[in-house]
């Protein structure tokens, strides 16, 4: 079968009706706005005007400003919260596998790095890279912090992107430079245009004309020691919330990272993988089922695919994060505004039509790290998006979605793979062919020390057996329909109706689980001692947040540029995965993320026959929530929360009204613990579309509850005017033990809640296992 997929956008609009002023931005139950702190907006009066603007979100980037500017950061944040009574989600940000020129640095008065010098290029000048850390840039020589840049990854005729980190791409400051040879450490180029390159420089070896899907810097390991560090020392001072992780290229990163904070005491911080280049592309599927949420990071992969692509690119990649109700964000979405008050047409348009797309937050990078308009971008980005809602067809996305989640889109095997070579070419260029630096790079590397891998780790995580894979597949359609160029849903369901194995999923935490293994690089140093070790003594200052790459890379990165190795040949390595082999999306946390509850079947499953349509328990009372709320027009749905599985999955389905997560810790006893963890889910809830969190605290011992939590939830949603006396709520809980829809509605006080439906609705909270007090956060 196929699925629609034209723009969700009501289709009765008229001309004229768009003229009728517009209602205040709801501030968080719509779209979220993430901003990257920096000098022009970490000051606490500032983190103030933004969360009241509607701000529910922050990043800390740690490729730019030291650890400790990053902590004052989050400290005036936390100052901001506790003035504003809101909550703010924490988002920490890798270096990763970034490429950087190394520059000497000051720092201002508030311990910012900053360069001084700008470097002008000419038009057919010649310039070089080099790989020797000990020198210092000039316009002609320009230091990479990769020592085995010019030995294995340059050659003649690649292309070299320039450009100042977060840069648009267009700016006078961004310059292309082909190379021409590389002798020794050196890769000597020619610049395809005059530039004025200032800032910190961020180096994207693009290859859109070739090999661009078996770059070996996708084989650096995936965060580096000073990252691993440097998310300890913040977490053990202030909340994090996610960690988004740069330049992720498979599944196998984010379950790195994931035994990186696990075992680091983090398990509650979650994952964003950023998707910024076409081999994140090839295996998104995979990407998206282990990860939290998925960043589109639209600068890198705007330089890694073709310009006529990435529109496409993104409606299916936020189509596939839909689908399995993992949030979207995007970034680059008002340049303009790092120095203009206002946006342009284009960038007004490309915000309302991302969130018709369905993502979830907008993530501001430049704009706020160095604009003049931090406040200005919050507003904007806001407040377009709310008159985007309002035309959103929801109807059309949740029909979209429900046909989707009951088909299970069954896809073939062979869908299960990512991308094949013609696809990958058809998104960046010409072929990537076979890449025999990739075997060369193996042999070189093999010698170096490597932190040894606990057995199986990697192998579990990338091939653990999962029991199915609906999560995967799903997602596979959808990574199918991104290299086809084409809406995520035709690509899901052109290839299905063939059933497929639709079981898994939901039965979860089946799935083999992975020995935790030690981090990467198990040596520390903070990011300003790496970068001091990497350049010597005689070496300018280089800003703390470039450490020089390990060469070493961890084993798991090592074993897959093998030839021959059990997870792929040189051309299978990072960019290609390989054909066959069931267990591809078998990561543990694509399993367990989505539970352990039954799923409901057909009867033709039941009766043996191949799949049919299949929807987990939990997905279709999410589903079945958000249908009869529309059909009641409530003004709300409760969700309660405590892994906030339930709860996205209400918001997968896009209800028109907001949805109140509800957090209530499972551990019954409360305590510390189980409220920190609480606050973490509550925050976590602030980058999906449509949530706004609200605190289930548990009672003081010995202390009984009058009134259900579900009537002071209620209550409270009313006194801060999310919904009106007499209006109708529906709540998705626990009764007994099942998960339950319970219909109620709003009292004519607004200060409780009564029967929907006289006599039949009794309120099943009365009953609640656990007692707790509703506290309105944000
Ligand atoms: N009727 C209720 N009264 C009080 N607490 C409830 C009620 N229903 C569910 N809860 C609590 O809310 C939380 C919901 O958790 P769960 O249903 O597992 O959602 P999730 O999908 O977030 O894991 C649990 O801590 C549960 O104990
Ligand atoms: C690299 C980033 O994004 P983009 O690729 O959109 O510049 C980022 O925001 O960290």
């Amino acid at each position: 079968m196929s699925h629609k997929t034209k723009t969700h956008i009501l289709e009765n609009i008229s001309v004229p009706s768009i003229l009728k002023p517009a209602g205040p931005a709801p501030h968080v139950a719509g779209s979220k706005v993430i901003v990257t702190l920096g000098p022009p907006c970490r000051d606490t009066s500032t983190l103030v005007g933004m969360l009241n603007a509607g701000c529910t979100a922050v990043r800390v980037d740690l490729t730019w400003g030291p650890v400790e500017y990053h902590k004052q950061s989050l400290r005036n944040l936390a100052a901001a919260c506790k003035a504003t009574d809101k909550l703010c989600a924490v988002i920490v940000d890798t270096v990763g596998r970034e490429l950087f020129i190394r520059r000497p640095i000051t720092l201002d008065d508030q311990g910012w790095p900053e360069h001084t010098q700008d470097l002008p290029i000419k038009t057919g000048q010649e310039l070089i890279v080099t790989s020797d850390q000990n020198v210092t840039a000039t316009p002609t020589l320009l230091p990479i912090n990769h020592p085995q840049f010019a030995s294995h990854m340059c050659r003649e005729g690649d292309q070299l992107f320039i450009g100042r980190y977060l840069t648009n791409g267009a700016e006078a400051s961004s310059l292309y430079a082909e190379v021409r040879e590389v002798r020794g450490q050196e890769v000597v180029c020619v610049a395809q245009n005059d530039a004025m390159l200032g800032g910190l420089l961020t180096v994207i070896h693009s290859e859109l004309s070739e090999r661009g899907m078996s770059s070996l810097q996708m084989d650096l390991p995936a965060f580096t020691a000073s990252d691993a560090k440097a998310i300890q020392d913040i977490a053990a001072e202030c909340e994090i919330d996610y960690v988004a992780l740069t330049y992720t290229c498979d599944d196998s990163d984010v379950v790195e990272m994931r035994d990186l904070l696990d075992s680091a005491g983090l398990q509650r911080v979650k994952i964003l993988a950023k998707v910024e280049n076409r081999q994140a592309l090839a295996n998104f599927a995979a990407i998206a089922a282990a990860a939290d949420g998925v960043v589109l990071s639209r600068g890198n992969l705007g330089l890694d695919v073709l310009p006529e692509k990435t529109a496409i690119i993104q409606k299916a990649a936020i189509t596939a994060c839909n689908l399995v109700g993992k949030p979207a964000i995007i970034t680059r979405v008002v340049d303009t505004m790092v120095t203009a008050p206002r946006c342009t047409r284009a960038e007004a348009t490309d915000v309302a039509n991302a969130v018709l797309d369905g993502v979830d937050a907008f993530m501001l990078g430049a704009e706020t790290l160095r604009g003049l308009y931090p406040l200005e971008c919050v507003r904007t980005v806001l407040s377009i998006a709310h008159q985007a809602e309002l035309v959103f067809d929801h109807a059309h996305h949740f029909e979209m979605l429900l046909q989707a989640a009951m088909q299970g889109d069954g896809l073939d095997d062979s869908s299960s793979h990512g991308l094949d070579h013609a696809e990958a070419r058809s998104l960046g260029g010409s072929p990537p062919g076979d890449s025999p630096r990739a075997g060369r790079l193996a042999s070189d590397q093999a010698a170096p020390a490597e932190a040894p891998a606990a057995p199986g780790a990697n192998a579990g995580g990338r091939g653990g057996a999962a029991p199915g894979g609906t999560t995967a597949d799903t997602l596979a359609g959808a990574a199918r329909a991104i290299a086809a160029g084409i809406g995520g849903i035709v690509g899901v369901t052109a290839n299905g109706g063939a059933g497929g194995r639709n079981e898994a999923g939901a039965d979860g935490g089946a799935g083999t689980q992975a020995p935790r293994n030690a981090p990467s690089e198990s040596s520390g140093g903070d990011a300003a001692g790496a970068a001091a070790a990497g350049q010597g003594s005689a070496a300018p200052p280089v800003h703390p947040g470039l450490p020089p790459i390990h060469p070493a890379r961890p084993a798991a990165a090592l074993r897959r540029a093998l030839p021959g190795s059990a997870s792929g040949s040189p051309t299978h390595a990072r960019g290609m995965p390989a054909k066959g082999g069931a267990g591809h999306f078998g990561s543990m946390h694509a399993v367990s993320s989505f539970g352990s509850l039954p799923r409901v079947r057909s009867s033709a499953s039941l009766t043996g026959r191949k799949e049919g349509p299949s929807m987990s328990k939990v997905e279709s009372i999410a589903s079945t929530a958000v249908r009869a709320a529309d059909k009641i027009q409530a003004g709300l749905i409760v969700a309660y929360a405590s892994t906030g599985r339930t709860a996205s999955l209400v918001a997968k389905y896009r209800p028109t009204m907001p949805i109140l997560t509800l957090v209530v810790p499972a551990a019954p006893t409360g305590g510390a613990v189980a409220s920190r963890d609480a606050l973490t889910l509550a925050r976590q809830c602030l980058i999906v579309r449509g949530l706004i969190p609200m605190l289930g605290v548990p009672l003081a011992a010995g202390g009984v509850g009058t009134e259900s939590l579900l009537a002071q939830a209620v209550a409270a949603a009313s006194g801060r005017g999310l919904i009106k006396p007499g209006s109708h709520v529906v709540a998705v809980m626990s009764y007994r033990g099942d998960l339950v829809l319970q219909v109620v509605s709003v009292d004519d006080l607004g200060q409780g809640i009564r029967a929907f439906d006289r006599g039949s609705a009794s309120d099943l909270s009365k009953d609640a296992h656990t007692r707790a007090q509703a506290v309105p956060i944000a």
